[in-house]
Protein backbone atom coordinates (compact mmCIF):
# COMPACT_ATOMS: atom_id res chain seq x y z
CA UNK A 1 0.00 0.00 0.00
CA UNK A 2 1.52 3.44 -0.81
CA UNK A 3 2.36 5.71 1.92
CA UNK A 4 2.48 9.54 1.87
CA UNK A 5 6.48 8.81 2.13
CA UNK A 6 6.33 7.37 -1.00
CA UNK A 7 7.34 8.31 -4.14
CA UNK A 8 7.65 6.87 -7.90
CA UNK A 9 10.39 5.66 -8.83
CA UNK A 10 12.08 6.26 -12.54
CA UNK A 11 10.52 3.08 -13.78
CA UNK A 12 7.06 3.63 -13.03
CA UNK A 13 6.82 5.83 -15.98
CA UNK A 14 6.78 2.91 -17.91
CA UNK A 15 4.50 0.94 -15.26
CA UNK A 16 0.64 0.29 -16.31
CA UNK A 17 -1.44 1.32 -13.14
CA UNK A 18 -2.90 -1.74 -12.44
CA UNK A 19 -3.60 -5.59 -13.39
CA UNK A 20 -2.11 -7.98 -15.46
CA UNK A 21 -0.31 -5.85 -17.66
CA UNK A 22 1.57 -4.33 -14.83
CA UNK A 23 2.44 -7.62 -13.32
CA UNK A 24 3.77 -8.71 -16.73
CA UNK A 25 5.86 -5.13 -17.12
CA UNK A 26 7.27 -5.73 -14.05
CA UNK A 27 8.60 -9.50 -14.42
CA UNK A 28 9.70 -8.18 -18.06
CA UNK A 29 11.62 -5.40 -16.24
CA UNK A 30 12.80 -7.86 -13.85
CA UNK A 31 14.08 -10.40 -16.70
CA UNK A 32 16.22 -7.77 -17.99
CA UNK A 33 17.42 -6.42 -14.84
CA UNK A 34 19.04 -9.85 -14.38
CA UNK A 35 20.43 -9.46 -17.89
CA UNK A 36 22.17 -6.52 -16.98
CA UNK A 37 23.35 -8.01 -13.89
CA UNK A 38 24.87 -10.51 -15.72
CA UNK A 39 26.79 -8.73 -18.08
CA UNK A 40 27.80 -6.13 -15.67
CA UNK A 41 29.32 -9.45 -13.65
CA UNK A 42 31.42 -10.27 -17.32
CA UNK A 43 32.43 -7.10 -17.26
CA UNK A 44 35.70 -7.31 -15.09
CA UNK A 45 38.84 -7.15 -14.53
CA UNK A 46 40.56 -10.81 -12.90
CA UNK A 47 42.59 -9.80 -9.59
CA UNK A 48 41.96 -13.39 -7.07
CA UNK A 49 39.28 -14.71 -5.13
CA UNK A 50 37.41 -11.87 -5.88
CA UNK A 51 37.66 -9.68 -9.46
CA UNK A 52 36.65 -6.33 -9.93
CA UNK A 53 33.05 -5.79 -11.61
CA UNK A 54 29.99 -3.78 -12.57
CA UNK A 55 27.97 -5.77 -10.77
CA UNK A 56 27.72 -2.99 -7.79
CA UNK A 57 26.84 0.11 -10.73
CA UNK A 58 24.38 -2.37 -11.80
CA UNK A 59 22.69 -3.03 -8.69
CA UNK A 60 22.49 0.59 -7.96
CA UNK A 61 20.88 1.88 -10.93
CA UNK A 62 18.54 -0.63 -11.17
CA UNK A 63 17.46 -0.11 -7.40
CA UNK A 64 17.06 3.20 -7.93
CA UNK A 65 15.31 3.14 -10.97
CA UNK A 66 12.85 0.15 -9.99
CA UNK A 67 12.42 0.71 -6.20
CA UNK A 68 12.88 -1.41 -3.13
CA UNK A 69 10.21 -3.79 -4.02
CA UNK A 70 10.98 -4.75 -7.52
CA UNK A 71 14.46 -4.22 -7.25
CA UNK A 72 14.25 -7.15 -4.35
CA UNK A 73 12.57 -9.36 -6.59
CA UNK A 74 15.08 -8.54 -9.59
CA UNK A 75 18.15 -9.90 -7.20
CA UNK A 76 16.22 -12.31 -5.89
CA UNK A 77 15.53 -13.51 -9.59
CA UNK A 78 19.17 -12.91 -10.43
CA UNK A 79 20.43 -15.04 -7.27
CA UNK A 80 17.70 -17.81 -8.27
CA UNK A 81 19.27 -18.11 -11.58
CA UNK A 82 22.42 -18.52 -10.22
CA UNK A 83 20.90 -21.03 -8.06
CA UNK A 84 19.81 -23.58 -10.49
CA UNK A 85 23.21 -23.08 -12.64
CA UNK A 86 22.74 -20.54 -15.03
CA UNK A 87 26.61 -18.68 -15.80
CA UNK A 88 25.13 -14.90 -14.28
CA UNK A 89 28.09 -14.96 -11.97
CA UNK A 90 31.25 -13.07 -12.09
CA UNK A 91 33.38 -16.58 -11.71
CA UNK A 92 30.41 -18.95 -13.56
CA UNK A 93 30.88 -21.49 -14.67
CA UNK A 94 34.70 -21.50 -14.73
CA UNK A 95 34.93 -21.38 -10.81
CA UNK A 96 32.12 -23.72 -10.41
CA UNK A 97 28.33 -23.21 -10.62
CA UNK A 98 25.07 -23.21 -8.63
CA UNK A 99 24.81 -23.06 -4.81
CA UNK A 100 28.34 -24.53 -4.61
CA UNK A 101 29.55 -21.42 -6.79
CA UNK A 102 27.40 -19.09 -4.05
CA UNK A 103 29.29 -20.14 -0.55
CA UNK A 104 32.40 -19.82 -2.56
CA UNK A 105 34.51 -16.80 -1.92
CA UNK A 106 31.90 -14.12 -3.33
CA UNK A 107 29.14 -15.20 -1.27
CA UNK A 108 28.79 -12.82 1.17
CA UNK A 109 28.93 -9.92 -1.73
CA UNK A 110 26.06 -11.84 -3.61
CA UNK A 111 23.84 -12.05 -0.60
CA UNK A 112 25.00 -8.54 0.11
CA UNK A 113 23.51 -7.03 -3.20
CA UNK A 114 20.11 -7.96 -2.14
CA UNK A 115 20.29 -5.91 0.91
CA UNK A 116 21.86 -3.21 -1.04
CA UNK A 117 19.25 -3.18 -3.47
CA UNK A 118 16.54 -3.08 -0.57
CA UNK A 119 18.64 0.35 0.88
CA UNK A 120 19.39 2.20 -2.20
CA UNK A 121 15.48 1.21 -3.61
CA UNK A 122 14.24 2.29 -0.19
CA UNK A 123 16.05 5.46 -0.65
CA UNK A 124 14.59 6.08 -4.54
CA UNK A 125 10.93 5.22 -2.97
CA UNK A 126 11.37 8.24 -0.88
CA UNK A 127 12.17 10.21 -3.67
CA UNK A 128 15.89 10.65 -3.04
CA UNK A 129 16.35 9.59 -6.51
CA UNK A 130 15.69 13.34 -7.68
CA UNK A 131 18.83 14.36 -5.40
CA UNK A 132 22.32 13.55 -5.94
CA UNK A 133 23.38 14.26 -2.47
CA UNK A 134 20.77 12.65 -0.55
CA UNK A 135 21.18 9.46 -3.19
CA UNK A 136 25.01 9.48 -2.85
CA UNK A 137 24.37 8.84 0.79
CA UNK A 138 21.72 6.07 0.49
CA UNK A 139 23.95 4.30 -1.71
CA UNK A 140 27.33 4.83 0.21
CA UNK A 141 25.34 2.81 2.76
CA UNK A 142 23.92 0.57 0.78
CA UNK A 143 27.63 -0.40 -0.35
CA UNK A 144 29.44 -0.39 2.71
CA UNK A 145 26.64 -2.95 4.57
CA UNK A 146 27.49 -5.21 1.06
CA UNK A 147 30.51 -5.05 1.44
CA UNK A 148 30.43 -5.61 5.25
CA UNK A 149 28.80 -8.90 4.14
CA UNK A 150 30.95 -9.52 1.35
CA UNK A 151 34.24 -8.88 3.96
CA UNK A 152 32.30 -10.93 6.58
CA UNK A 153 31.47 -14.35 4.23
CA UNK A 154 35.42 -14.33 3.05
CA UNK A 155 36.96 -13.84 6.75
CA UNK A 156 35.01 -16.79 7.32
CA UNK A 157 36.96 -18.93 4.51
CA UNK A 158 40.33 -17.37 4.47
CA UNK A 159 40.60 -14.96 7.68
CA UNK A 160 40.09 -11.03 8.39
CA UNK A 161 43.49 -10.19 6.85
CA UNK A 162 43.19 -11.87 3.91
CA UNK A 163 39.56 -11.09 3.47
CA UNK A 164 40.56 -7.13 3.59
CA UNK A 165 43.30 -7.75 1.20
CA UNK A 166 41.95 -9.56 -1.38
CA UNK A 167 38.23 -8.97 -0.38
CA UNK A 168 37.82 -4.99 0.42
CA UNK A 169 41.26 -3.27 -0.18
CA UNK A 170 41.43 -3.78 -3.83
CA UNK A 171 37.91 -2.22 -4.51
CA UNK A 172 37.24 0.66 -2.44
CA UNK A 173 38.36 3.34 -4.83
CA UNK A 174 36.45 1.55 -8.00
CA UNK A 175 33.51 1.08 -6.04
CA UNK A 176 33.26 4.65 -4.64
CA UNK A 177 33.43 5.82 -8.26
CA UNK A 178 30.58 3.49 -9.30
CA UNK A 179 28.71 4.91 -6.32
CA UNK A 180 29.16 8.55 -7.73
CA UNK A 181 28.07 7.47 -10.82
CA UNK A 182 24.99 5.97 -10.19
CA UNK A 183 24.07 8.54 -7.81
CA UNK A 184 24.39 11.38 -10.37
CA UNK A 185 23.17 9.41 -13.24
CA UNK A 186 19.70 8.45 -11.86
CA UNK A 187 18.87 12.18 -10.69
CA UNK A 188 20.63 13.80 -14.01
CA UNK A 189 17.41 11.36 -15.88
CA UNK A 190 14.85 13.10 -13.88
CA UNK A 191 16.42 16.43 -14.55
CA UNK A 192 16.02 15.90 -18.52
CA UNK A 193 12.51 14.57 -18.06
CA UNK A 194 9.39 17.17 -18.32
CA UNK A 195 7.95 18.52 -14.91
CA UNK A 196 5.37 16.51 -13.68
CA UNK A 197 2.46 18.35 -12.01
O1 LIG B 1 30.45 -13.86 -7.82
C1 LIG B 1 29.87 -12.82 -8.10
O2 LIG B 1 29.25 -12.64 -9.15
C2 LIG B 1 29.94 -11.67 -7.09
C3 LIG B 1 31.19 -10.87 -7.26
C4 LIG B 1 31.30 -9.77 -6.23
C5 LIG B 1 32.42 -8.79 -6.55
C6 LIG B 1 32.58 -7.75 -5.47
S1 LIG B 1 31.20 -6.67 -5.37
C7 LIG B 1 32.08 -5.49 -4.46
C8 LIG B 1 33.48 -5.48 -4.99
N1 LIG B 1 33.61 -4.58 -6.11
C9 LIG B 1 33.98 -5.19 -7.22
O3 LIG B 1 34.17 -4.63 -8.32
N2 LIG B 1 34.10 -6.51 -7.00
C10 LIG B 1 33.80 -6.85 -5.63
Amino acid sequence: MATATTMRPLVSLALPDQGAARLATQLFLALVGTLLLTLSAKTKVVLGPVDISLQTLAVLLIASAFGMRLAVATLILYLAEGAIGLPVFQGTPEKGIGIAYMLGSTGGYLAGFVVMAAIAGWAADRGWDRHPGKLFGAMLAAEIVMMAMGFAWLAVLIGPEKSWQFGVAPFIAGDLIKVALAASLVPAVWALLPKRP
